[in-house]
């Protein structure tokens, strides 16, 4: 078999689970074995790429493996099915919507939507908002139907669960009714499609002779079950996974999974990797240690055959914008020698830290990427605009309608609104045609009847009127006319312009947008809407633009960075605060800490804040316990050039920052305003009394020493 040359460029652990089923360690190949298994199959087997179901984990990690499974072939597999769970249930329902029930013309209902709609639906049911909070309701209804769970499976004597799944019911009525459908329900859509038409199943079972499936150990039970249905009695599956990597437990994930498959399929072979090819000896060492601290492992470590490599920096940062200025300067440098930027990541716990990353790039002109999180398509304009979009395809829309109807502000109050929920309830009509009723029927008062009926005209001259554009145009044609790109004009300072550009932005990416080959059956708006919605910003920048990528950690699982910088390794934020009194949470959040570390090939950065300002508020907290579990001997503390230094000694651990404040009155780290610079963060001193000088890295106008005596500072 090894003459082979698809299988030439592999170790014999996976060659053998090329051709055979698989579990083993981060960086050890094991997308590559899937990707090769695909080549081997429709070389060595025949097999038609039509009979073939690839699911990854992310959109980005489909096109990869798109392309790569194009390169080693030499042609294109379009009769393919690769994707998420989530695009390939939404492809299924698309081709099946009247066996579930859908409008042809159905929409994705993303989270942030799903809230708001729970939110009124909460206010309308006349309960307290404050004891039936709509995240928690959100939560519980998206648990259940991963759970595969309908209402109506829910027996319950427990008031509380009862009044939820009431909400449950509300909200269920209310999506059928729009036409809408959120993640969680796409998966159980698709699933229940499988599962009660035989002939659907049939079809799909009969056709995906050998599915494959990577990441297998954050799949949830839903997923689980999709899998046992497709496959079958005969169709052949191939997963990998990492029980090390399981980090998705909090969204129902299980990866027990890993276990009942070999329980299910009992011809199952099961073939271990523990060669890393990725890391060097260094990041290896450290991220096996980190990880050893957890119990309940399948247990391997994952050894190299390349050198120790550099050994991991550890920096630790006076405060958040510190060390946005320390990971830019690393950044600075490691361009300067030739690299290129998207080499480099910088991961992070949570998106709420992305904003300083991104000033301080924005302010070095370091041209930048976000994945997932604070995504494109996700902020506030780009929603409003979408939504009239959303609206043009389909009217039954409520949610979009909710949106909009009164943005830009138009003279729909909330009464008229209510007025229109009302009767939408009582005579089990969408929104649009509840208020259309209202019109024609002459209940709403004269003023709001002519508001209401004028949002009406606009929306129609709109569909009408753009029917023939194309999808830029028609959306440039939107954002002007229903007052949206006006009213973010009107607005004052920078955001308001940011919000301008975003929706011209917009614009383009609308033009920018082609069907894919899979979404023939989809018009171009609404094929454009459900990659906004599922897709979110995958795409935001210019794809060939060389930059530096942006991501949480959980968004950066299966993916690979020469320079890996992991920002916020505090104690209260990684691990996260809520972790921290529950065991199982905190080993969740150490296999995130071992996905982060091994993302890195060759050069691991972790930086700490000892002060950090969170949502407006300043916490101080101590470093991770994740850096003290690495073992010292891979770790470089990076210190910075500072008088205050003293040989050997760690700059927080030397008091460096109160004696800052003994000699100038200004502690390292605190935050200042000068008249002309504007507000800053002391950095450095040097000096004492009057004459001393700090460092001050000011938001604007950048690092600069000044003499305290003359500075004009005050504290902020
Ligand atoms: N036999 C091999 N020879 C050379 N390079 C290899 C070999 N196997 C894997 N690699 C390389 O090692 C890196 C990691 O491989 P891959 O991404 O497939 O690992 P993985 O197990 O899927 O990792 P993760 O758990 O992070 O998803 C890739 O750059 C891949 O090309
Ligand atoms: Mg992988």
């Amino acid at each position: 078999m090894s003459e082979h040359p698809l299988l030439e460029r592999l170790n014999e652990h996976q060659r053998a689970a090329v051709a055979a089923d698989n579990s083993a360690g981060a960086g050890s190949g094991k997308t590559r074995v899937l990707v090769h298994r695909i080549a081997w199959l429709m070389q060595q087997r025949q097999v038609s790429p039509y009979s073939i179901l690839a699911v990854t984990f992310t959109n980005k990690a489909a096109a990869e493996m798109r392309g790569r499974i194009e390169q080693l072939m030499g042609s294109s597999v379009r009769a393919m099915w690769i994707g998420t769970f989530h695009g390939l249930a939404h492809r299924l329902l698309r081709a099946h919507y009247m066996d579930v029930g859908l409008p042809q013309n159905f929409q994705i209902l993303d989270s942030d939507d799903q809230q708001r709609l729970i939110k009124r639906l909460i206010r309308s049911m006349n309960l307290d908002e404050k004891r039936w909070p709509a995240k928690q309701a959100q939560w519980y209804i998206n648990g259940k139907k991963d759970e595969g769970l309908r209402p109506l499976h829910i027996d319950t004597y427990d008031p509380t669960e009862r009044t939820l799944k009431s909400i449950y019911e509300a909200y269920q009525d209310s999506c059928d009714r729009a036409g809408l459908v959120d993640f969680a329900e796409l998966l159980l859509r698709a699933h229940e499609l499988l599962r009660d038409n035989r002939i659907v199943r049939e079809h799909y079972q009969k056709r995906f002779q050998h599915i494959l499936v990577d990441e297998f150990q954050d799949t949830n039970d839903i997923q689980y079950a999709w899998i046992r249905l497709l496959a079958g009695q005969h169709n052949q599956v191939c997963i990998v996974g990492d029980d090390d990597q399981s980090i998705y437990g909090w969204r129902g994930a299980r990866v027990e999974n890993i276990q009942k498959f070999l329980d299910d399929f009992p011809g199952a072979q099961t073939i271990r990797l523990e060669q890393n090819y990725r890391s060097t000896g260094n990041i290896l060492n450290a991220a096996n240690q980190v990880i050893a601290n957890n119990s309940d492992r399948l247990g391997k470590d994952l050894w190299t055959d390349g050198g120790d490599g550099e050994a991991i920096d550890i920096y630790a940062a006076f405060n958040e914008q510190d060390e946005a200025r320390y990971i830019v300067g690393r950044i600075e440098a490691w361009r300067d020698q030739g690299n290129a930027l998207q080499d480099c990541a910088i991961l992070y716990r949570s998106n709420a830290q992305s904003r300083v990353l991104e000033e301080a790039l924005l302010h070095a002109r370091l041209p930048y990427r976000i994945y997932g999180g604070l995504r494109f398509f996700e902020r506030q304009e780009i929603k409003d605009a979408l939504a009239y979009l959303r609206l043009l395809a389909s009217r039954d829309d409520d949610a979009a309608l909710e949106r909009v109807i009164n943005t830009p502000t138009r003279g729909i109050g909330n009464r008229t609104l209510e007025l229109i929920r009302q009767a939408a309830r009582e005579r089990q009509l969408p929104l649009w045609q509840s208020a259309q009723q209202l019109v024609n029927e002459q209940v709403l008062s004269g003023r709001a009847r002519n508001a209401v009926s004028q949002f009406i005209e606009l929306i129609e001259q709109l569909a009408s009127h753009t029917l023939e554009f194309s999808l830029g145009r028609q959306c440039d044609e939107v954002i002007k006319q229903s007052g949206l790109l006006a009213m973010y004009e009107a607005e004052k300072g920078e955001k308001a312009e940011t919000r301008v550009d975003n929706l011209k932005e917009l614009v383009t990416a609308c033009d920018n947008f082609r069907l894919d080959d899979s979404e023939e059956d989809l018009s171009p708006l609404n094929a454009f809407l459900a990659h906004a919605a599922l897709e979110a910003g995958d795409e935001q920048a210019d794809e060939y633009q060389d930059a530096v990528q942006l991501m949480t950690l959980h968004s950066a699982k299966g993916l690979e960075f020469p320079l890996v910088f992991m920002a916020g390794v505090e104690e209260g934020l990684f691990p996260s605060q809520q972790s921290m009194d529950e065991p199982g949470r905190l080993e969740e959040e150490r296999r995130l800490c071992y996905v982060g570390m091994t993302r890195a090939m060759q050069q691991l950065v972790i930086t700490y804040a000892e002060q950090r300002r969170i949502y407006g508020q300043d916490f101080f907290h101590k470093v991770s316990r994740f850096i003290g579990e690495m073992p010292p001997a891979c770790l470089n503390e990076v210190r910075i050039q500072s008088k205050v230094q003293q040989p050997g000694m760690s700059r927080f651990h030397s008091g460096a920052s109160h004696e800052a404040f003994v000699q100038t009155g200004y502690q390292l780290g605190q935050r200042v305003r000068h008249p002309k610079f504007g507000e800053g963060t002391v950095l450095n001193y040097e000096g004492s009394g009057p004459q001393s000088r700090i460092q001050i890295n000011f938001d604007m106008a950048g690092s600069k020493w000044l003499v305290v005596a003359y500075a004009r500072l005050e504290p902020c």
